[in-house]
């Protein structure tokens, strides 16, 4: 079993490049299967876990994936089926996001109910009743929703419920396509939909409002593929944000759009981080003594959930109480058990976390229990005593590209190893780009 093994104590110093963002490459490569005409080729392609199951999803739809130099190619142009088995949703939850692309090109889309997982029971209600009013048949039985539409969808007026970024980014898709006009209220307004409906105008659509809170999207009978670079991934920047502010660090965060990350910035500087823009990105400066404070999750603009374990790590070194409140997924606080084998006082009450810092966090053996649990156990072994092992790296490698090489370019003491103590690297592939089926292979 590989781990990483890091060794608290040092400060961080340099610069690191922030990938493209996972959270907006995934509908973006599903929402290339709309085309029925032309290649689509996205650009800043990050070389990661969850990018090579969503390709292999594509694939075994009869769609041509290539994945080169952070680029991938995706001709559609042939007939596709319809249907994303188990395997595929079982890796990945984002898979569902060829619901609605499929659905509007073909009238019928078949998908493993996702289930559950380590954040939250993750229902995709939303979604269905978004189909539903464009004219869709939802049919759940035998671990599978099954959406079947006669002839074209056609537009609808849909409220959210909740501001959903898979359900917008799935009714986005299907009303791209069908008949007449879209409304979607309430809808999400994350940085990631806004590069969707970028995209999806590229292909020929007509979508607008995307990153306000309602989204108008004018049916087109046919769109085709299209050049795309994909945005910088926001939660990335935020992680080393956090690895800079942990370790008393001073380091330069390259390729970041600072307006997507408002309110981690804004969090981090009231915890003392100094922090401002530079003409090649976002120079981060932890303080000497960090300051307790609070934060609620939310529905972007607010604090990302995505961020909360991350500083999490923080905060169990900040002086004071610090309350961090998780509205969006129900089970949010696995990592809470870890960080509480590294020394950790801390309580959870209800949907709320309470910290007392700052505590002597030892080096200990933790497991991650979802991929920003995995960041955050090893920002919290930058600052421990001693060293810190982390396991079920699985997780880490859906959603950070090399996270350990890059820290130890900044100076970290860290190392991947394999069961055998040997150096590995999983992400190496990034120049010599071996065949898919051994990336997968190796990832699996
Ligand atoms: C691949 C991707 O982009 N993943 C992100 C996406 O996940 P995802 O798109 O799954 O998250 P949602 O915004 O849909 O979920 C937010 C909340 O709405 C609930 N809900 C959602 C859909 C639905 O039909 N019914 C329902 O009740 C969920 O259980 C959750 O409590 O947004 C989350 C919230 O910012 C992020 O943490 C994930 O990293
Ligand atoms: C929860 C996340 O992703 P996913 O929705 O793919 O599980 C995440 O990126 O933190």
């Amino acid at each position: 079993m590989e781990k990483i093994i890091v060794k608290g104590g040092k400060r961080l110093n340099g610069s690191v490049k922030v990938e493209g963002a996972k959270n907006a490459v995934l509908p973006v490569i599903t929402a290339s299967m709309l085309a029925s005409e032309g290649e689509s080729v996205i650009t800043d392609v990050p070389v990661l876990a969850d990018v090579y199951t969503i390709n292999e999803v594509l694939r075994n739809m009869n769609a041509n994936v290539q994945f080169d130099n952070n680029t991938v190619y995706v001709d559609t142009s042939n007939q596709l089926l319809t249907e994303a088995p188990f395997e595929y949703v079982r890796k990945m939850r984002a898979s569902v996001l060829v619901l609605g692309p499929l659905l509007a090109r073909y009238g019928h889309a078949k998908v493993a109910m996702p289930g559950g997982c380590a954040i939250g029971s993750r229902p995709i209600d939303l979604h269905l009743k978004g189909f539903e009013a464009m004219g869709a048949h939802v049919h759940v039985g035998n671990g599978y929703v099954e959406l079947e539409a006669e002839g074209r969808l056609h537009g609808a007026k849909i409220y959210l419920d909740m501001p959903s970024v898979g359900a917008t980014e799935n009714i986005m898709m299907a009303a791209a396509l069908a008949e007449g006009k879209t409304i979607i209220e309430n809808c999400a307004k994350e940085p990631e939909i806004v590069d969707l409906a970028n995209f999806l105008n590229k292909m020929g659509g007509k979508v607008v409002g995307a990153g306000t809170e309602t989204i108008r999207i004018e049916g087109v009978e046919k769109m085709y593929g299209a050049k795309h670079t994909i945005i910088p991934d926001r939660v990335e920047a935020g992680t080393f944000m956090v690895a800079s502010a942990i370790t008393g660090g001073n380091i330069l965060i390259e390729n970041v759009e600072s307006e997507h990350f408002r309110s981690v910035i804004s969090k981090l500087e009231e915890m003392g981080v100094t922090i401002f823009d530079e003409d090649e990105g976002v120079r981060v400066m932890g303080p000497d003594k960090l300051l307790a404070t609070d934060i609620k999750t939310l529905p972007h603009p607010g604090f990302p959930t995505d961020m909360q374990s991350q500083m999490m790590a923080l905060m169990l070194n900040a002086y004071g109480t610090s309350v961090i409140t998780e509205t969006v997924f129900e089970n949010r606080f696995m990592h809470v058990e870890e960080f509480r084998r590294m020394n950790a006082k801390m309580k959870i009450e209800g949907r709320s976390v309470i910290i007392e810092g700052p505590g002597e966090l030892q080096g200990a053996e933790v497991a991650a229990t979802d991929l920003r649990a995995a960041a955050a156990l090893i920002l919290a072994g930058l600052r421990a005593d001693g060293y810190t092992r982390v396991t079920e790296l699985k997780h880490l490698d859906r959603g950070y590209v090399d996270f350990a090489g890059k820290l130890a370019g900044l100076g970290a003491d860290i190392e991947r190893v394999d069961e055998n103590g040997d150096q590995v690297n999983p992400f190496a592939h990034v120049t010599k780009q071996p065949a898919d089926d051994d990336i997968m292979a190796e990832l699996s």
